[in-house]
């Protein structure tokens, strides 16, 4: 009978160890205070650092900065949520920046729950970690590419139609105005046709670094293409007047902006390097809007009629949309 209960426990053990030692997993506990308990030998394979370095330290030291940000983050927004949201079973998953025992950082995928005893009250919490930096990364540039233009890195014509959205729901809400600029470079061809190419992505590159130093951070600078940029304006006055007043400023201060003189290294004949001055100018066309008026695809067809009216108008001069 003995025998059978020691075999059965060796049995236990062995298992145990297997499911613990041996996994790929990280699998943690802690205490109530989110102090380490226990941590399985993944840990010192993946980040470096022993169980004996780890155990008592806080949760949060397993993180990077950033980690610990986002957790934190993660922790408020879901004490702040819905009660069903809390239920005992419930686990809750999530990606967190961890720091490496060499000063690096990788991504783990955290899924964890809380232990409750026989009262109902949070003794601690255990779960697993799995690395998922390869994903993580990879996520980021799908992201970056389906969302970002490539050349200059400003958010694409996908990006800017939903801040366009995101604004006008704001703007619903706030009742202030907001302005769509849509702005096209003139006579952009003839730099491409003088000086190739590369020299054209040059000045486009120094367009978007120029509009970008024209707004607050708040606002959105988009590439719609080619060399057309438009520009969000979030929450100008409530009072129509003004906002007209603070559009036409912003508008003013990109035409200058962009029309200031552009050093550009262009290659010679000969292969030599050289440096020249080149002016180029721009034709905008804004339109004011409060949330409940039009959608975002309205918004921007109207900012680029107006666009085109500037242009008519000679190049280089604003133009405000009258529907
Ligand atoms: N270098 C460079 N050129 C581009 C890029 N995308 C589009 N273009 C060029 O940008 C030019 C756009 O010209 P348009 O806007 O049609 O005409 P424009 O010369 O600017 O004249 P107006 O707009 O009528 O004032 C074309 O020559 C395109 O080939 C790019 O990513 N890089």
């Amino acid at each position: 009978m003995v025998t059978q209960r020691t075999q059965e426990l060796r049995e236990s053990e062995a298992l145990y160890r297997l499911l613990t030692e041996e996994a790929l997993d990280v699998i943690w506990k802690t205490d109530r205070d989110l102090r380490i308990t226990y941590i399985s030998p993944a840990d010192e394979r993946l980040r470096g650092f022993k169980a004996k370095e780890v155990i008592g330290q806080q949760v949060f030291d397993l993180f990077t900065e950033d980690g610990v940000a986002s957790v934190k983050a993660l922790i408020e927004k879901r004490s702040e949520g819905a009660p069903s949201r809390t239920a005992p079973d419930e686990y809750l998953t999530f990606n967190a920046q961890h720091r490496t025992k060499n000063a690096g950082v990788l991504w783990g995928e955290v899924i964890a729950k809380r232990d409750f005893d026989a009262r109902g009250e949070i003794v601690g919490y255990h779960g697993t970690t799995r690395e998922c930096t390869d994903r993580v990364r990879l996520e980021s540039e799908v992201r970056q590419l389906a969302f970002f233009d490539p050349l200059t890195n400003l958010p694409n014509r996908r990006l800017l139609d939903d801040r366009l959205r995101q604004s006008i729901a704001v703007i619903k809400r706030s009742g202030n105005y907001g302005a769509v600029i849509v702005l096209d470079l003139d006579n952009f061809k003839i730099l491409n046709d003088l000086h190739g190419h590369d020299v054209g992505d040059f000045l486009l590159l120094e367009v978007a670094r120029r509009l970008v130093h024209c707004v607050r951070q708040k606002d959105t600078v988009a590439r719609f293409g080619g060399d057309e940029f438009v520009v969000i304006l979030d929450e100008l006055s409530t009072v129509k007047l003004m906002s007209l007043r603070q559009a036409t400023e912003v508008a003013e201060k990109i035409r200058n902006s962009l029309a200031a003189p552009y050093l550009l290294k262009v290659m010679q004949t000969d292969q030599a390097e050289a440096v020249v001055q080149h002016q180029c100018s721009a034709s905008l066309g804004v339109v004011l809007f409060l949330g409940q008026e039009a959608s975002q695809h309205d918004l921007l067809k109207w900012a680029d009629n107006a666009m085109y009216q500037a242009k008519a108008a000679g190049r280089n001069v604003i133009r405000f949309s009258d529907r």
